[in-house]
C-alpha cells in the first residue's frame, strides 16, 4: 500500500485509471439517457415481445446511415442491465445475435416509475446538483437555493410546468408503492380507522387509492392550493388547501408520506404537533419514509438511500434519518410510542402513538 506521499505503483495507477473511467464520466447516465432520447423501453413495451436489433433499429426513429453503430450501444445497455439480450444461437455470425427485452427497471420506468421524464427538466435538475460545491462555500438553505434563488416550493408553486412535472412524478411513485401496500397483506395499517388525513398528499393519489379500498373512511387530502386547486373530490374523498405549519385538518389518523425527509428536525416536530393536536380517537400518524442504516438492506438498496439522502440536501436543504433520528423526533413531539410495522424496498412504515 503506498501512502499518500509516494507516487502510486503502476498496478496502483492503472486501477486508477479504469476507476476513473468508470467513476467520472456518468457512463450509466449518459448511456441510459440516450436510450431514453431514442424511446428504446416504449418501443420494446409496444412490441409486446423481445425485437431483433433489425427490428430494433428500423422502429427507431435513427438514420440507415447509424445503424452500423446501434449495436455499439446496445451491448453497453446490455452491459448495465437496461437491456437483457437472449441469444438465438452463439454461432450466429450476422447482426441477429438475438433478442433484446426491457430489464425489470426499464418496465418499471416506462409503467409507472417516477423521474423518467427527466429529459425535459434535465436542467432544471441538474442545475441545483452543479451548485453542490458552491453550497458547502456559502450559507444558502438548499444548492436548489443557490441555482434559482428560491426554495423548491415557492419555486414549484409558481412555475407551474414544472410544478406539474413533480407532482406527476410523486404521483407515478405512490401509485407504485400503493399497488404493492393495499393489493397485499400489508394494508392492515389502515385497518379499522375511521378518517384520514393525508398530509402533503399532492395530487390525491395515496388518498384515492386509500379510500377506494376503504370506503367507510373519510379521506381528506392536505396540500398547498396551487396543488389542489381544481382536483376534484368524490363521495370520502375531500381537497383541502391549506398550510401543514399552520393547520391541519382532524381525523382519526394523519398519513405523512415523504415529508418529513423534506425539513430539517425543527420544523418536523412542528409538523408532528400539528398533527398530534389533530388526531381524534384511538388513532396515529403513519409515517412512510425510510430509515437509513438498516442494517437488513442490501448494498444496492443502501447505495439508492445514500443518494435520495443527497437528493434531500440538494433540493430541500433536509436529510434522511435513521431509526435514533426519528425517535428523537417523536419524542421531542410529545409522542409516547412508535413502531416500525413494515419494510418494503428503500422505505419503511413507521406508526407513532399520541
Ligand atoms: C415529496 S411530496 C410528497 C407528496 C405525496 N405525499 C406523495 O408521497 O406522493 C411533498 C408534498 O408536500 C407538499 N407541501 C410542501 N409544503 C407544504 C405545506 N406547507 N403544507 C402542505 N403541504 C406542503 C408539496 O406540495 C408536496 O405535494
Ligand atoms: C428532483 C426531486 C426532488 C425531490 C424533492 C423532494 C422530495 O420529497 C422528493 O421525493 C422523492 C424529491
Amino acid at each position: 500500500m503506498a501512502n499518500h506521499n509516494e507516487n502510486l505503483t503502476p498496478s496502483e495507477l492503472l486501477q486508477a485509471e479504469t476507476q476513473s473511467w468508470n467513476l467520472y464520466f456518468f457512463i450509466e447516465h449518459v448511456t441510459l439517457k440516450c436510450a431514453l432520447q431514442l424511446d428504446i423501453p416504449n418501443v420494446i413495451t409496444k412490441h409486446g415481445k423481445p425485437m431483433t436489433i433489425s427490428k430494433l433499429m428500423s422502429s427507431l426513429p435513427i438514420r440507415p446511415s447509424k445503424f452500423p453503430y446501434f449495436h455499439r450501444l446496445t451491448r453497453i445497455l446490455v452491459h448495465y442491465g437496461f437491456l437483457i439480450l437472449q441469444k438465438h444461437d452463439d454461432n450466429d455470425v450476422d447482426d441477429d445475435k438475438g433478442c433484446y427485452s426491457l430489464a425489470p427497471a426499464d418496465r418499471y420506468v416506462v409503467k409507472d416509475g417516477p423521474w423518467n421524464s427527466m429529459e425535459d427538466q434535465d436542467s432544471f435538475f441538474f442545475k441545483a446538483w452543479n451548485c453542490l460545491g458552491d453550497w458547502f462555500k456559502n450559507d444558502d438553505p438548499s444548492a436548489f437555493y443557490t441555482a434559482y434563488g428560491d426554495l423548491f416550493w415557492s419555486k414549484l408553486s409558481s412555475d407551474s410546468s414544472t410544478g406539474n412535472w413533480f407532482n406527476e412524478n410523486m404521483s407515478r411513485d405512490s401509485r407504485s408503492f400503493m399497488n404493492v401496500l393495499i393489493g397485499n397483506e400489508f394494508k392492515d395499517v389502515f385497518e379499522g380507522l375511521t378518517s384520514l388525513v393525508d398530509v402533503g398528499g399532492g395530487t390525491g393519489t395515496v388518498a384515492m387509492s386509500i379510500a377506494k379500498n376503504f370506503p367507510d373512511m373519510k379521506c381528506i387530502v392536505l396540500d398547498l392550493p396551487p396543488v389542489v386547486a381544481n382536483l376534484q373530490g368524490s363521495e370520502n374523498l375531500e381537497f383541502v388547501a391549506g398550510d401543514m405549519f399552520q393547520k391541519i385538518p382532524p381525523a382519526n389518523a394523519v398519513l405523512l408520506k415523504s415529508i418529513l425527509h423534506d425539513w430539517n428536525d425543527e420544523e418536523c416536530v412542528k409538523i408532528l404537533k400539528n398533527c398530534k393536536e389533530e388526531i381524534r380517537g384511538s388513532g396515529k400518524v403513519i409515517i412512510i419514509d425510510m430509515v437509513m442504516e438498516n442494517p437488513e438492506l442490501d448494498d444496492e438498496s443502501v447505495q439508492a438511500q445514500l443518494f435520495i439522502d443527497m437528493l434531500m440536501m440538494v433540493f430541500v436543504g433536509s436529510k434522511e434519518r435513521n431509526k435514533k433520528e426519528w425517535e428523537k423526533l417523536f419524542l421531542d413531539s410529545g409522542f409516547t410510542s412508535y413502531k416500525i410495522t413494515l419494510t418494503l424496498g428503500l422505505r419503511s412504515i413507521i406508526e407513532v402513538y399520541p
